[in-house]
């Protein structure tokens, strides 16, 4: 058995070829008993494919995987145990219930698989329905439920049995946008509740960030960093990364005799920053105010503006690059206005230039 500070899940050097395309690589992490890990990328960056990976539902091409200290998939050793065998809870896009049978008999169908008698099956499907809301739902049949009643369905029966790891796969993405938030309240309410330990598939930020303890950013097949969602937004490790998590704007910059400018113009947007020529700089949505354009400062064209109850939400370009961020100005501002610009030098990230690499040291905030 691990010992308590052994991790739930552990995978290392995890890679999945089909053919010659390689579409996962050198993927490695650890999920501690009880926490929620995000996996977050855009389509095809092969999240499915490392969720299906862990299921059993696929055999690595390199790597390992362990569960409760346990190999499950070893491709060096040729080891691989099958998904039943696993005793894993599942949460899936389409639900994947049976329609026609009773909301009980689906939910109660991990705990026949693992020859629960029925009494105690009885008790144990009547608990899980309880914790998702649905008690009363026991004999209703999938096919005449809600979406969002059919996906508290597929919870049940994925918690039934208590498993140690949950895996979901992009449940949410078949729900209207309002179900979709009252949803991932629940869902974040029963992790934590039950301590589950899971890893949570999807492309969306907000549910990542909402329901996450750690959120691995994949792209490409690979990990492009993983930490606490905070971490993330605070310190992304790429332009490519704070691109994705949509937290600013990148801008390409060199250095001049007064400053930082925005490459190939006169516009100064920094002081400070790395010792290099070239680098890449975010400046960030949270941290970028708005106020009257002044020589000297960078400024920016006004796009577009709505109002959002809580203050106008501008979509800017800045030397050709669109920037939307939301000020509390009081004041409606026009589109075709020029504004100036202003972030603390704390707050900005400053990134490699791909053809000249930073310094190490550089690497950070200036
Ligand atoms: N059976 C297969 N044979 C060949 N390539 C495949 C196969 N299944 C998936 N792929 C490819 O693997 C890559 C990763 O797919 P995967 O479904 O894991 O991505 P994803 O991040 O989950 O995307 P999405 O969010 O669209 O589901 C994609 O480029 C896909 O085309």
């Amino acid at each position: 058995m691990p010992s308590d500070s052994s991790p739930a899940v552990s995978v290392r050097g995890l890679g999945l070829c089909y053919g010659r395309a390689r579409i996962l690589d050198d993927v490695g992490f650890d999920v501690a008993p009880g926490k929620v890990l995000a996996l977050l990328g855009p389509s095809g960056c092969g999240k499915t494919t490392l969720l299906q990976l862990l299921a059993g539902l696929l055999a690595p091409s390199a790597g390992r995987i362990e569960i409760l200290g346990a190999p499950v998939a070893d491709a060096a050793l040729g080891r691989f145990v099958p998904p039943e065998a696993r005793g894993l809870g599942m949460v899936f896009q389409d639900y994947a219930l049976w329609p026609h049978m009773s909301v009980a008999a689906n939910v109660a169908f991990p705990l026949e698989m693992r020859g629960v008698p029925a009494a105690e099956r009885r008790v144990r499907v009547a608990v899980a329905l309880e914790r998702v809301g649905l008690g009363a739902m026991a004999e209703r049949r999938p096919s005449d439920m809600s979406g969002g009643q059919q996906q508290r369905v597929a919870l049940a029966r994925a918690i039934v049995a208590e498993p140690p790891l949950v895996l979901f796969d992009e449940p949410l993405s078949n729900l209207d946008p309002e179900l979709r938030e009252a949803m991932v309240g629940e869902i974040g309410a029963l992790v934590a509740q039950l301590g589950l330990t899971a890893i949570y598939v999807t492309h969306d930020r907000t549910e990542a960030f909402a329901l996450a303890d750690e959120v691995a950013v994949m792209r490409g097949g690979r990990i492009a960093q993983l930490a606490a969602p905070e971490a993330l937004i605070a310190a992304p490790a790429s332009p490519e990364v704070a691109e994705f998590l949509n937290l600013g704007c990148v801008l390409p910059v060199r250095r001049a005799p007064e400053g930082w400018l925005i490459d190939g113009t006169a516009m100064l947007v920094a002081t400070g920053g790395p010792d290099a020529q070239a680098a890449r700089l975010l400046l960030p949505r949270r941290a970028t105010l708005i106020g009257p354009a002044v020589e000297g400062r960078p400024r920016a064209d006004v796009v577009a503006a709505r109002f959002r109850g809580d203050g106008h939400v501008l979509t800017l370009r800045i030397c050709g690059t669109e920037l939307d961020i939301q000020v509390t100005s009081p004041r409606r501002v026009a589109p075709g206005e020029v504004v100036g610009l202003f972030c603390p030098p704390q707050d900005l990230r400053w990134f490699a230039d791909p053809t000249t690499p930073l310094p190490a040291a550089s690497s950070v905030a200036a």
